[in-house]
């Protein structure tokens, strides 16, 4: 590959010309217009959020920055590991040129998409780097030079990048150092906050560069088990003993160790409170399911059992391990047992060549997500029982029966003890999956605290935490029926935020919001209610089934099913 660079331009290190090879095998003309896919402004939002921490330590070490700019034109930003830009700030003179080239908030600054840039380059490569003028892939990108520092978390991995950004003539090396610096002093604190640290450990070549913003962090438990590092820090692990280093330190703050270093140990970091034991039903169905016990998670639509099966795998003991949903509502009748338990190649006509592993061997180490568990037809549930009595498959067209390890969540919208009453559900297979039961109420049995609580993490989720709701709306969103529940909440909410600008919602700004009842409905009313809120909807949307659904927040089937619920 030839690159040619005006004479002008440093002639580029190995990184670079790496970054430039892939930048080229990612089929990049250095013609073409540069595509940032910026993120919509909701996306955004919600990117923001999940990264708050982060950028609210990246504020604290914001006056290095202020200080050193001044007289400067140039522009600090922050992505985060996929490239895309959360913050920037700077100078307004280069942040017209910046916006246009799309150093904005959304934008995504992927090599892939990019070519060679300081983001995206030192992402991929997870080192410093500065991109300066044409050294940029892409033409469009020649008038600006960058320099980007990445940010580990204590544990080494890539959070994101520090960048500062100027015109190319404007460029100056401690550029590079000011993000070095800003990255180092995120990596350090991250390092200080480490949970249940007692000990913060400073390494230097001398004890003049201790306690510097780039001398080597680590953080050690009171036992001296090492907690996280610093980049600075991860250098010297393989060498470090941090338990005798503790001791050695605890006789005197200041002591030489190992290839001649100066080291201290610092004050205790303060030890976080413990959080409050849990008593919650969630805590409960967590700490059970951790122990293997099947949990049937009950209640109507878009009351969140999806989501909260989601939650439960996160912070479960098996979150390594697979989530496989399986919808038994949507399985085809003939297919069911194939599909759940797989089959040998060529077990039967129209079978999979190949054999099928089938729902429940793939969530071997995971968790199996039954969902609509009532719409299994009574011969599946035979099957189904044996599996999890015995925790092994004989798959179709073999003999042999083979261990899984899994847990079971089962869900479904139909109250399974009626089922079992009415004959239309085996009792066996009932307390085989009801090892704990969970039920998620609906919006309408929700207390007004409990309401507002879900209205503003909502918000908070979709929005970021400036979008609120004007005085008197709270009120006006809890009266209202909700049949869709959280979903349906939630696309109103979703719809609003976007109207208002993610600011104040005012009641304009809602109008797919479900006609309040007089009062809030009795439970015997319900279906009534429902049935009658959809029939109005539909009449409004001329019997358009797909639309009367958008707007209720609720599926088609879910839509069907109402109607023809047996009264
Ligand atoms: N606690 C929650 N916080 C935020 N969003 C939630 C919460 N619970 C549910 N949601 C959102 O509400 C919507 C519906 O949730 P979910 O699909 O989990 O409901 P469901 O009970 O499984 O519905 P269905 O029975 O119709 O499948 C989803 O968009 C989900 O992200």
């Amino acid at each position: 590959m030839t690159m040619i660079y005006p004479a002008s331009t440093p002639q580029p290190g190995e990184l670079l010309i790496r970054s430039w090879q892939r930048s080229q095998t990612f089929g990049l003309q250095r013609h073409h217009t540069a595509d940032p896919c910026c993120l919509s402004p909701a996306e955004l939002r919600r990117r923001q959020q999940r990264h708050r921490h982060l950028l609210s330590l990246l504020q604290k070490a914001m006056p290095l920055f202020e200080q050193w700019q001044q007289g400067r034109h140039c522009r600090l930003l922050f992505a985060d590991a996929e490239g895309t830009i959360l913050l920037s700030t700077g100078d307004s003179r280069f942040g017209d040129r910046a916006r246009r080239l799309a150093l904005a908030t959304g934008a995504r600054w992927h090599e892939q998409t990019m070519g060679t840039n300081a983001i995206g380059t030192a992402l991929l490569e997870q080192q410093e780097v500065s991109v300066l003028g044409e050294q940029h892939y892409m033409h469009a990108n020649g008038t600006i030079s960058c320099s980007a520092s990445p940010v580990f978390s204590p544990a080494g991995e890539l959070l994101g990048v520090i960048d500062i950004s100027s015109e190319a003539g404007e460029h100056s090396t401690d550029m590079l150092l000011t993000a070095r610096l800003m990255a180092l002093t995120m990596e350090n604190a991250l390092v200080s906050e480490q949970q249940d640290a007692c000990w913060l450990v400073s390494l230097a070549s001398d004890a003049a560069g201790l306690q510097q913003p780039w001398s080597a962090l680590i953080a050690l438990r009171e036992d001296g088990r090492l907690l996280g590092a610093n980049r600075r820090a991860r250098q010297w692990l393989p060498r470090l003993d941090p338990a005798a280093l503790l001791r050695q330190l605890r006789q005197g703050e200041l002591t030489p160790w190992g290839e001649g270093m100066a080291l201290l140990s610092r004050k205790p970091a303060p030890a976080r409170p413990r959080p409050q034991a849990d008593h919650s039903p969630e805590a409960a169905a967590l700490k059970l399911l951790n122990h293997g016990v099947p949990l049937l998670l009950q209640g109507e639509t878009g009351t969140g059992k999806d989501h909260r099966v989601r939650r439960l795998h996160r912070q479960s003991r098996r979150a390594q391990g697979p989530l496989v949903a399986v919808n038994c509502g949507a399985l085809p009748a003939e297919l069911i047992e194939a599909e759940l338990f797989g089959h040998a190649p060529g077990a039967f006509t129209g079978s999979h060549k190949a054999g099928r592993t089938g729902y429940v061997r793939a969530a071997h180490r995971g968790i199996l997500f039954l969902d609509e568990i009532g719409e299994l037809p009574l011969a599946a549930q035979t099957r189904l029982l044996r599996v999890l009595q015995e925790k092994t498959v004989v798959p179709l067209g073999c003999h042999e029966p083979e261990p899984v390890d899994f847990c079971v969540i089962a869900a479904s919208h139909k109250n399974l003890a009626t089922m079992v009453a009415e004959g239309r559900f085996r009792e066996d297979l009932y307390f085989r999956l009801n090892g704990y039961t969970l039920t998620l109420p609906p919006l309408r049995e929700y207390t007004r605290p409990a309401f507002e609580q879900l209205v503003e993490q909502l918000l908070n989720e979709l929005h970021g935490e400036h979008c609120r709701l004007a005085p008197g709306l709270m009120a006006r969103l809890y009266a209202c029926p909700w049949p869709g529940n959280i979903r349906q909440l939630r696309q109103v909410l979703e719809v609003a935020g976007i109207l208002a600008d993610g600011g104040m919602i005012e009641l304009h700004h809602l109008p797919g919001l479900p006609t309040p009842g007089e009062a809030k409905p009795a439970v015997q009313d319900l279906k009534t209610t429902t049935e009658q809120r959809i029939r109005q909807v539909l009449a409004e949307c001329d019997g358009n089934v797909s639309e009367a659904a958008r707007r209720l927040g609720i599926s088609r089937t879910t839509l069907y099913a109402r109607l023809k619920a047996p009264r």
